[in-house]
């Protein structure tokens, strides 16, 4: 099983195609910034930090491969391509955060094509190494909050959507607070939603917890509210986020935010885990937070595996299943937010966000 969902090295860069997992381990060459676009877009590759990450790596790819005639076209070449990429998916802030700070290095960075190019590139890996480091730290601070919190003894978790390895360069945000808790021996039992319509709790965390042998436990979507009411030793819901607003409302996959009200009512504390490049100190509140809407038949259909009369997967080979009505209108927003009122803790690689006495954030300590 692998864990590993960018592969990069200098002038080359693969993605596991998240299309095909937990059945196929297939990697898919991306080798400009169109590619990039075309993976992000259609979800072969997915998650807030990872695809800000390949869409700079795909970009540093592409610069490592291609002449120039002068700084200025470098430049250009950059800025365009960055402004292109950020169209890709618009909810998750990390993409557009990555791509403010690439354009503004090229722009600043003096010298000849190669020095411009490099400095480009060095910027992008860079982003790949501080994101791991980040996420241990996301880890560890989750940890540290939860023996403060909840006390010492062995509890539960549940989680939604996938926030681990395979939704970031490694170990993962909210399921890495899972991995570091689970390490140090606090973890009872993990609970994953399976996330529809994408299924990337099903097809992505399961595969994520049983290859960590994490004890773990699938559920629907719908059960999350039966599932507290009758497992008191679930003591915290952690999620991921795509986009935290300077108030501390959270942007996450849908159905995060019926979670928050859900922990609410059964005095479940609900956390949001997040490097701080997924905060928008430019966003005010929740209300600023551009929900991206998917296509209908990404609802109403499901693709898988072929499998033939011995379970064995035929390498390749997928089948569509359409599970809907014919001419059934369709909504499908990829994202919910959750109020700042209903999060207790926003824990990201800096140390860990707490409402004051008057009940608000203050993120801007972060930066
Ligand atoms: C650490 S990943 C953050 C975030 O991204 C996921 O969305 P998607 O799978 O559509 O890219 C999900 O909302 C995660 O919580």
């Amino acid at each position: 099983m692998v864990l590993e969902a960018i592969k990069y090295r200098p002038h080359s860069l693969e993605i596991l195609d998240q299309l095909r997992l937990p059945h196929e381990s297939v990697y898919a060459p991306i080798k400009n910034s169109t590619d990039a676009f075309n993976a992000i877009k259609s979800m072969t590759v997915r998650g807030a930090p990872a695809i800000a990450i390949v869409a700079a790596l795909a970009l540093a790819v592409e610069l490592a491969n291609r002449e120039f005639e002068s700084a200025d076209e470098v430049r250009s070449f950059v800025s365009e391509k960055l402004e292109y990429l950020v169209t890709s998916r618009p909810t998750a802030v990390n993409l557009s955060d990555a791509a403010r700070k690439l354009a503004k290095l090229v722009k600043e960075t003096e010298g000849d094509v190669k020095t411009i190019a490099d400095a480009y590139i060095a910027a992008a890996e860079k982003m790949l190494v501080d994101d791991v480091s980040d996420n241990m730290n996301i880890g560890k601070n989750g940890l540290e909050w939860a023996k403060k919190t909840i006390g010492q003894d062995k509890f539960s978790i549940l989680t939604i959507c996938n926030t681990g390895s395979l939704a970031t360069a490694g170990y993962g945000t909210a399921l890495g607070i899972i991995r570091s808790i689970y390490a140090d021996g606090l973890l009872s039992h993990a609970y994953a939603l399976e996330t529809r319509p994408y299924n990337q709790g099903s097809r992505l965390t399961a595969y994520e917890l049983v290859h960590d042998n994490i004890p773990a436990t699938l559920i629907t979507d719908s059960m999350a509210s039966v599932l507290l009411n009758s497992h008191p030793e679930i003591k915290m819901i952690v999620v991921g986020a795509d986009r935290v607003a300077r108030n501390g409302d959270t942007a996450n996959k849908i159905g995060t935010y019926q979670l928050s009200i859900v922990a609410k009512h059964h005095g479940v504390r609900f956390v949001v885990a997040a490097p701080t490049t997924s905060i928008d100190l430019q966003t005010m509140t929740g209300e600023g937070i551009a929900i991206e809407q998917r296509k209908p038949d990404e609802l109403v259909t499901v693709r898988g595996p072929v499998v033939d009369k011995d379970g064995n997967v035929n390498k390749g080979e997928t089948k569509t299943v359409h599970i809907a009505a014919p001419g059934i209108g369709v909504w499908n927003p990829s994202f919910d937010v959750a109020p700042a009122a209903l999060i207790d803790a926003i824990i990201t690689e800096k140390g860990v966000a707490e409402k004051d006495e008057n009940g608000e954030f203050h993120l801007e300590y972060f930066f």
